[in-house]
């Protein structure tokens, strides 16, 4: 079974990097390394003989364009390099790798670069520290405005490597060699979007170093939780397989836990009950078949159903309104510990209220799965938690102080668990930005915890089969889709 994918923040790839040389790399062989696999990915994107410039920078991912530089030359390409900076400034193994290269060394303003078949961007890497301005800021500037395409050395230059943020401007490349491992920028967005493919190339770090050195922020990806995934065995019944509970909203808020419902159903919870406001029960019943239906007032009718232990996953949120109500329905369900999903209206109406959920999460599994807007709202009032410019750090300050598995949405979503752990998705497409997309997903996340499936690896899991499923259908997706996509998925994973 393959392992999960390892991201390694900027500063963990450097003790990374320090550790590999302490076990006996030189550095300036992993740098020729690199250079190598940049050398070898600009011959997929340039065609024999034709003419590449190299952009360098004052640091070592300048020295990687030197190596790739000697290299590219030495196979018959046309090379011209252009350094920020003077020769004598080098240091360590770019100054090394600098004297390898026995071409001319012109400043980078006078690279010929709209003449150029490909531009080699090794400007800046991880490394980077401030925001691009004056001579940087113009480089790139014209880096992009040349038209002609980019090969982005470790990340594209401008791009924070922690964050993925652009620092002033940033280079937008069709293609991004990185090393080792992927940084957090070439999943997060809009460094992401900046990368354009990325590779990564092995230049010897073992795994085990890069476990040793990151260890807690993963790639979402089937080896994260493809274990954890529920298979029912010969003589399973429908009650060994969970019973979610789906909260509906008023009489004329109902679709989405109704959508909540039908994702929980598909991925696999053996029962699924909408849980309905009286006023609420004919509409609700006259749109579903499979699901069941029961009646329920308020915190005090949840407080009812869930005397009965068979319901051991609940999703409140999708359409349940903003009110003290709601709140109640959460303590509720947050005093019964059950497997919990807590969304939209759920989360909006702690609205600047987050010290009331102030470690209340502890007890019982829980995912909070706010996109930007609610995590915004929820923690109003809490700069430690919204403040960090990384969206790892935000998710991961959220879990810590709910106690709670928070999957914060977006083109790029991370789930964070209070332990530390994180993951970041990025295999959806901009089409799940459909009304109802959301509801789907918290189904799908409580229908995996009603299989017993651990909520991080659930947020995980649903997060990814969601994206797989919007990506596999693409333009024209709406919400009903979704969940009728999903047998699709776990065909796949489960083969
Ligand atoms: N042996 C090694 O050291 C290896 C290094 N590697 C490469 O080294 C890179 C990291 O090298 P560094 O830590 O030197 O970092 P960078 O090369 O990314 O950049 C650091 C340099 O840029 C300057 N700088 C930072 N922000 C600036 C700004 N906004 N405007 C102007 N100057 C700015 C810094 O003062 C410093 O001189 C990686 O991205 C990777 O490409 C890889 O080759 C693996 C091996
Ligand atoms: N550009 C995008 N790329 C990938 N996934 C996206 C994109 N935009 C939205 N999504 C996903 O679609 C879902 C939208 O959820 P949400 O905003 O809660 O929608 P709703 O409230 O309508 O249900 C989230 O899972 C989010 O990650
Ligand atoms: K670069």
């Amino acid at each position: 079974m393959t392992a999960p994918e390892l991201v390694l923040t900027p500063s963990e790839m450097k003790q990374a990097d320090l550790e590999a040389m302490a076990r006996g790399i030189p550095g300036i062989e992993l740098m020729r390394r690199a250079g190598r696999a940049v050398a070898d990915s600009a011959e997929k994107l340039a065609s024999p003989g034709s003419r590449i410039a190299v952009v360098s920078g004052p640091g070592q991912n300048g020295g990687d364009g030197f190596v790739a530089a000697t290299i590219l030359a030495g196979r018959g390409y046309r090379v011209s390099l252009g350094l920020l900076g003077s020769l004598d400034r080098l240091t360590g193994d770019a100054a090394e790798a600098a004297r390898d290269w026995t071409g001319a060394v012109v400043p980078i303003e006078e690279l010929p670069l709209q003449e150029a078949d490909l531009i080699v961007d090794a400007l800046f890497g991880t490394g980077l520290s401030r925001d691009l301005d004056g001579a940087t800021r113009h480089a790139v500037d014209r880096m992009n405005g040349s038209g002609r395409p980019i090969l982005a050395v470790d990340l594209p230059s401008g791009i924070d490597g922690g964050t993925g943020a652009v620092r002033g401007i940033a280079v937008k490349a069709v293609r991004t060699v990185t090393f080792a491992a992927r940084k957090p920028c070439h999943l997060l967005m809009p460094g992401r979007a900046h990368a354009g493919l990325v590779e990564v190339a092995d230049i010897g770090i073992g795994r085990d170093i890069l476990a040793a050195k990151g260890g807690s922020l993963f790639g979402n990806d089937p080896a994260l939780w493809l274990a954890s995934l529920p298979r029912p065995g010969l003589s399973s019944h429908k009650y060994e397989r969970g019973h979610t509970l789906v909260a509906s909203g008023g009489a004329t808020r109902t679709g989405a836990a109704r959508l909540a419902a039908r994702a929980a159903l598909r991925i696999g919870s053996g029962l699924v009950t909408v849980a309905s406001p009286p006023e609420a029960l004919g509409v609700n019943a006259a749109h579903l078949t499979a699901i069941m239906l029961k009646g329920c007032d308020g915190p005090e009718g949840l407080h009812a159903i869930l005397q009965d232990a068979r319901f051991n996953a609940v999703v409140l949120g999708p359409a349940l309104g903003v009110h003290a109500g709601t709140r109640a329905m959460v303590a509720v369900a947050v005093q019964a510990r059950r497997n919990l999903v807590l969304d939209a209206d759920a989360l909006t109406s702690f609205e600047g209220l987050a010290s009331e959920l102030h470690g209340a999460f502890r007890h019982a599994p829980t995912v909070l799965t706010p996109h930007d807007g609610e995590f915004a709202r929820l923690f109003k009032g809490h700069p430690d938690i919204l403040d960090p410019e990384s969206k790892i750090e935000r998710a991961r300050r959220a879990a810590a102080y709910s106690g709670a598995v928070v999957l914060l949405k977006g083109a790029d979503t991370v789930i964070a668990a209070p332990d530390g752990r994180a993951a970041i998705n990025a295999n959806g497409t901009p089409y799940l930005a459909t009304a109802g997309s959301g509801d789907t997903l918290c189904g799908l996340i409580a229908g995996l915890m009603a299989q017993d499936v651990p909520a991080f690896e659930a947020a995980c899991a649903g997060a990814w089969i969601h994206g797989e499923a919007g990506a596999s259908f693409g333009p024209g997706l709406i919400s009903e889709d979704l969940a009728e996509l999903v047998p699709g998925v776990l065909r796949g994973l489960l083969r």
